[in-house]
């Protein structure tokens, strides 16, 4: 006889849009979600053992709790706060689901701007980084999620302030020195929240509170998101003209890092992995042909690939169930 050891079921890829129009502000607002649901229901072992569906929760169903509770947030929401919301309908309508994880990613619409750089009111363009989270809530904390949030496939260039030197130089490398390359990256990247320093939980709002807008640990996850990109972009880039120079992947890696820890206070740590995508200087043999800093072979593979963590506190971070 073999022993069912863990079990869970759910539904994977729901793909929903959700449009929000603001009257007072004549404007509409409209995140297009992929969502993956698994529910864990210790009963409903029965299920796999003895062929016994009493009791369960279908993935048809979950599916469609997917489109109604996004239909239930009547204000603007966040991706974390519907996803919470939707693992906490789960848990208070069907009795024998012990435990939600949900995830979310949003495409990357942004408001349209056309001529003279106006933003269009009901208009979108399609960017560049998936914005994600993972949320998990059991039924014996229900007031205690928890949620990580990230940013996927986020991609960055810049044509110069970039370089790599002092590195062991053998009969294996071919790689030269240079103060003066591309540097480019597709950033993915995955934060915690920081529940104990950084939140001011006297303000606690009951779930949900009276909008939809507010959640247990009164974190706005739309602002924390907003900063996180505009910590990179700074770290990234730098200054608009001078901009910034990169000694590594590494070390700009550490400095985005590092700036979002110390800048942001919801943020517990955050975790980077960054692929070195490589722009090979053109430098045909031969003919009149000088390299310049101008033509470059463009590649996806192979690349370079930089991880670390850097957190607020000097402890270990958590581990990351998905991202
Ligand atoms: O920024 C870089 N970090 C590396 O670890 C590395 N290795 C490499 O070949 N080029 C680079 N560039």
């Amino acid at each position: 006889m073999g022993f069912l050891t863990e079990h869970e079921h759910g539904k994977s890829k729901v793909r929903l849009g959700r449009t929000w129009r603001d009257a007072k502000e004549n404007a509409h607002y409209f995140v297009e979600w992929e969502v993956c649901v698994r529910l864990i229901s210790p009963e409903m072992e029965k299920a796999y053992t003895s062929g016994d569906n009493g009791g369960m929760t279908t993935t048809d169903t979950t599916r469609n709790m997917c489109y109604v509770v996004a239909q239930r947030c009547k204000e603007r929401t966040s991706m974390e706060e519907y996803a919470i919301r939707l693992a906490r309908t789960f848990i208070e309508t069907y009795p024998l689901i012990d435990g939600v994880s949900v995830t979310v990613d949003q495409a990357p619409w942004e408001r349209a701007k056309v001529r003279g750089g106006v933003e269009h009111s009901h208009g979108f363009t399609f960017s560049s980084g998936i914005r994600t989270c993972f949320v998990n809530v059991m039924r014996e904390r229900m007031d205690r999620p928890t949620v990580t949030s990230g940013l996927k496939d986020y991609r960055v260039l810049k044509t110069t302030q970039s370089g790599y030197e002092g590195y062991i130089k053998d009969k294996f490398t071919k790689l030269g020195e240079t103060n003066e390359r591309i540097l480019a990256t597709a950033i993915d990247c995955v934060w915690t929240y920081d529940l104990e320093g950084g939140i001011d939980t006297s303000k606690r709002k009951g779930w949900f509170g009276n909008n939809n807008s507010s959640n247990n640990n009164n974190i706005d996850y739309d602002l924390v998101y907003q900063r996180v990109l505009e910590n990179i972009k700074d770290q990234f880039f730098g200054d608009a003209q001078r901009g910034v120079y990169s000694p590594s992947v590494q070390a700009t890696l550490y400095n985005m890092g590092d700036a979002i820890v110390n800048n942001i206070k919801e943020v517990k740590d955050v975790k980077f992995t960054l692929p070195n995508i490589h722009f090979i200087p053109m430098t045909p043999n031969g003919g009149d042909h000088k390299f310049n800093d101008d033509v470059y072979i463009a590649t996806s593979e192979p690349h370079g690939t930089i991880a670390a963590t850097v957190s607020k506190r000097n402890e270990t971070a958590e581990i990351r169930s998905r991202l």
